[in-house]
């Protein structure tokens, strides 16, 4: 069986730690052995139950399971939609795209065994846990949630901090499995901000990279328009101390 997220053995630790202590981010481009990368990417593409996340702004986050999604009637969803853009005509928070919410899946027994759990306990397992420990000079990390995340053509997910996120929750990850050349055009960066809203970096949808940087900081994923292909898949959650 193919291991789902052996590490590139050729990564240069020390370079890249350099790079996260002067940014507070850093881009780890062929994390993975490139097998390791493809097999992820099919379980995420082609293996994961879609449901969706979206936020109005003014109410609490919502997550919906495949099945819930599947059973919204038309109308309900034209109101979702319209509430999105009504919160992002303004100034309130937004974010719609499609998730798998790994590790509510593992708690819950959805798919006991299934690869996603295989997925989050390699997250959580010493190799991937001391990458990020050594690159992010944080030896106190300890665990990490996953979710699988895909921004398809619509959506897109509004500036924020994750200052919402638990406290001791340091580190948020992208690991982003893009099998697409991605064009520009297509939207879908992770970008970073600056206090007046310039954008200092942007992480363009990619295969087999992982980004880390500290939380709290201003970043978005920027609307992916409607003629981008559906491809912006990643792994995302946070590592924590406590
Ligand atoms: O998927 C990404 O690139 C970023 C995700 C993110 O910022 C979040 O889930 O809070
Ligand atoms: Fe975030």
């Amino acid at each position: 069986m193919i291991e789902l997220l052996a590490l590139n053995p050729s990564l240069d630790r020390t370079a890249l730690a350099a790079q996260f202590a002067a940014d507070g981010r850093v881009q780890i481009r062929d994390v993975l052995t490139d097998v390791s990368a493809r097999a992820l990417h099919r379980v995420i593409a082609e293996q994961t139950p879609w449901g969706i996340a979206y936020d109005v702004g003014t109410d609490k986050p919502v997550g919906l399971t495949a099945a819930e999604f599947a059973a919204l009637d038309p109308a309900r969803r034209t109101a979702i939609r319209e509430a999105i853009e009504q919160a992002m005509r303004g100034r309130d928070y937004g974010f719609s795209y499609a998730r798998y919410p790994i590790l509510d899946a593992y708690l819950q027994h959805w798919a006991p065994g299934g690869p996603h759990d295989i997925v989050l306990e390699h997250i959580n397992d010493a190799p991937f846990l001391d990458l990020v420990r050594g690159v992010t000079g944080m030896p106190d990390l300890r665990k990490a949630d996953a979710q699988a995340t895909l921004f398809a053509p619509g959506q897109f997910l509004a500036e924020h901090s994750d200052s919402h996120v638990g406290e001791g929750w340091r580190i948020a990850y992208v690991l982003s499995l893009c099998a697409v050349d991605w064009r520009p055009d297509w939207g879908g960066y992770l970008q970073f901000f600056d206090d007046d809203g310039d954008i200092v970096a942007g992480y363009r949808p990619r295969f087999n990279a992982l980004s880390l940087f500290a939380v709290p900081r201003p970043h978005a994923v920027s609307y992916v328009p409607p003629f981008a292909p559906v491809g912006r898949y990643s792994i995302t959650g946070w590592f924590r101390d406590r």
